[in-house]
């Protein structure tokens, strides 16, 4: 109902027309059989005159023609507005699912680093690729069940025509059909939730194996128990869910089958010896609930598929509510002039931000971040680095203290401007196949420059707004990061380990030539590193242990005109 009121409030006209249209189309299906009725009635004496007089159309005979008319052209209604009503809610869902899924894009988006962090990307994978599809599933049902509800009522109708008693006894028999149909409807409905659940660790195994498959083939008693005891135990708990939710739901929609002959049984049998009935009004019965088998089978087999779009509704509901919107202001304020960034005792701590809670704390920090200078951070595994980092690229926001950007604290009001000066290079950083958001004409000469300058030219090529190919080495990949991040021409840089997969002659020209040319145009550079060999390097040297600065080492800034000449390749302008 949720989706419906969804698809109402994005298309309310053409949700309005398909439900007018498949209205009518259940009115003409409910028409078709008192039509046949009639013409079939016995004793009509307009029986014996067709059966005389049958007109001719080429060379075939048609009994009844203005019947047979009338019966064509509502069959052809029926056709036209059915399709009609179903063309236009698929097209209203398939825009549905659209806007669902952009709106989970903009969440995603707009949440916060560490909110996504926790929620895990497997959750979200599932939600897009799994949640979305069953839902507008559902949805598009819509359509056939109206179609079947009015054929239900028309038929309806028709019995409390032919025989009021016996109408009263078919609506209390689907009641009772319908209540006693919920019991399992339910049953299945929890199984299929459970089923959901186990699907989010599934998804989470079989990245394990897509991901971890080098390191499990080289070792069979590790795969075997990553097969058995992961993989495998997830796919057992989702089939085994899924297999007994649809037992319950398919034995329950064969008994909703079965509930037109139940009660077409019931009359034959036993109700005819307690009310009086006419034959013919007996025939007319049983034809109109033959006739109920169809929309009534149809409604209880789209139940099944409406119960699992619904959990799927409930998942993508609680994941929406489990992404929080970064708390920044719409409108930002405009760039201000920067020289340094500082840290004046900011904290932070992970798992909450609650500061009652045991997660990993992360300062109080004092730090300085100048232009025109390299930094670097240095510290053992687990002190923090990362941390640190993400804080200055302002991804994980401070629970304690101010981070300023010359003198300007950053803000809501801020936060989003001052991200817009910074470029970084993670490390679990994403390659893009292009450079997004720069298409000035000297672009693809800029590439082709750094593509060189980083001896990438021989495997790499732009064209058409695209690398040819991101089918490199770890080393080579990370050198296209960095290519994109120095055409980016940011005024903060933040290398993670960058270097860590570079050969030695290649770490030799990040740290000698790459660092040196992005302090000559006066960018602010921070790189957590463990090349020791480099440290000279360094304008400050931050050491992180448990998360505190253990100490910094400034040494006196090292002029700009001290680049070695080949440095002068990274100097260009991006
Ligand atoms: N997303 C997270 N959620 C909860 N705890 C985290 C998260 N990321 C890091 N931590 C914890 O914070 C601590 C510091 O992690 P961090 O990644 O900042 O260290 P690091 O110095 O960069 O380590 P390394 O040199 O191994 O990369 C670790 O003990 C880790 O368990």
């Amino acid at each position: 109902m949720k989706l419906f009121a969804e698809y109402s409030r994005r298309a309310p006209n053409k949700v309005f027309f398909s439900i007018l249209l498949g209205g009518l189309s259940g009115i003409c299906y409910s028409l078709l059989i008192p039509l046949v009725m009639n013409v079939l009635k016995q004793g009509d004496p307009r029986l014996h005159t067709i059966a005389a007089a049958p007109t001719r159309l080429f060379s075939l005979e048609i009994a009844n023609a203005p019947f047979a008319l009338v019966f064509t052209l509502v069959c052809v209604f029926i056709l036209v507005t059915r399709t009609l009503s179903q063309v236009v809610l698929t097209r209203v869902a398939i825009d549905v699912a659209s806007s669902l899924r952009t709106r989970l894009y903009d969440r995603i988006a707009q949440a916060p680093l560490s909110a996504l962090e926790k929620i895990g990307h497997s959750r979200l994978i599932a939600a897009l690729t799994s949640d979305v599809p069953r839902i507008v599933l559902g949805a598009r049902m819509f359509p056939d069940m109206l179609i079947n509800l009015v054929m239900l009522l028309g038929m309806l109708g028709f019995l409390l025509v032919l025989n009021a008693d016996l109408f009263w006894f078919v609506l209390g028999c689907i009641a009772f059909g319908v209540v006693t149909y919920q019991i399992p409807m339910l049953i299945g409905g929890r199984y299929f939730n459970s089923a959901r659940q186990h699907f989010d660790h599934l998804q989470e195994s079989i990245q394990g194996l897509i991901h971890g498959i080098k390191e499990l083939k080289l070792d069979d008693a590790k795969r075997e128990a990553f097969f058995d005891k992961v993989l495998m135990h997830c796919e057992r708990s989702v089939q085994k869910d899924e297999k007994t939710g649809y037992t319950i739901l398919r034995a329950a929609s064969n008994y909703g089958d079965l509930l037109s002959f139940f009660v077409i049984g019931s009359i034959v049998f036993i109700v005819v010896n307690y009310r009086t009935i006419s034959n013919e009004q007996l025939i007319g019965v049983i034809m109109a609930l033959l006739y109920i088998a169809g929309p009534i089978s149809a409604i209880l087999g789209f139940l099944p598929q409406i119960s699992i779009s619904r959990v799927s509704i409930q998942r993508v509901a609680k994941l929406f509510e489990e992404i929080p919107q970064e708390t920044i202001s719409a409108v930002q304020e405009p760039a201000r002039d920067w020289d340094s960034v500082r840290f004046e005792q900011v904290s932070y701590r992970h798992g909450s931000k609650d500061d009652k809670d045991d997660g990993f704390r992360v300062g109080p920090l004092d730090l300085e971040f100048r232009k025109g200078e390299i930094s670097f951070i240095v510290g053992g595994n687990g002190s923090g680095k990362s941390t640190l980092s993400k804080l200055l690229t302002l991804h994980y926001r401070a629970v304690g203290g101010i981070i300023r950007f010359g003198d300007h604290a950053v803000s809501d009001d801020s936060i989003g401007t001052y991200r817009q000066s910074i470029s970084a290079i993670y490390s679990d950083y994403h390659l893009f196949d292009q450079i997004l958001g720069a298409d000035d004409d000297q672009l693809k000469a800029s590439v082709d420059h750094y593509l060189k300058a980083l001896h990438l030219d021989r495997k790499v090529s732009y064209r058409d707004g695209r690398f040819s190919t991101l089918a490199l080495s770890d080393g080579q990949r990370r050198r296209m990061a960095l290519l994109a991040s120095i055409i980016d021409d940011k005024e903060l840089y933040l290398f993670d380990e960058w270097a860590a997969d570079q050969d030695p002659t290649f770490k030799a020209v990040f740290y000698h030539e790459i660092l040196p040319a992005l302090k000559a145009r006066g960018k602010a550079i921070v790189a957590i590193t463990h090349d020791d060999r480099y440290f000279d390097v360094a304008d400050q040297l931050i050491v992180m242990e448990e998360g505190r600065v253990a100490r910094v080492e400034r040494r006196e800034t090292r002029a700009a005109q001290e680049l070695p000449p080949r440095a002068q390749a990274f100097v260009m302008a991006g």
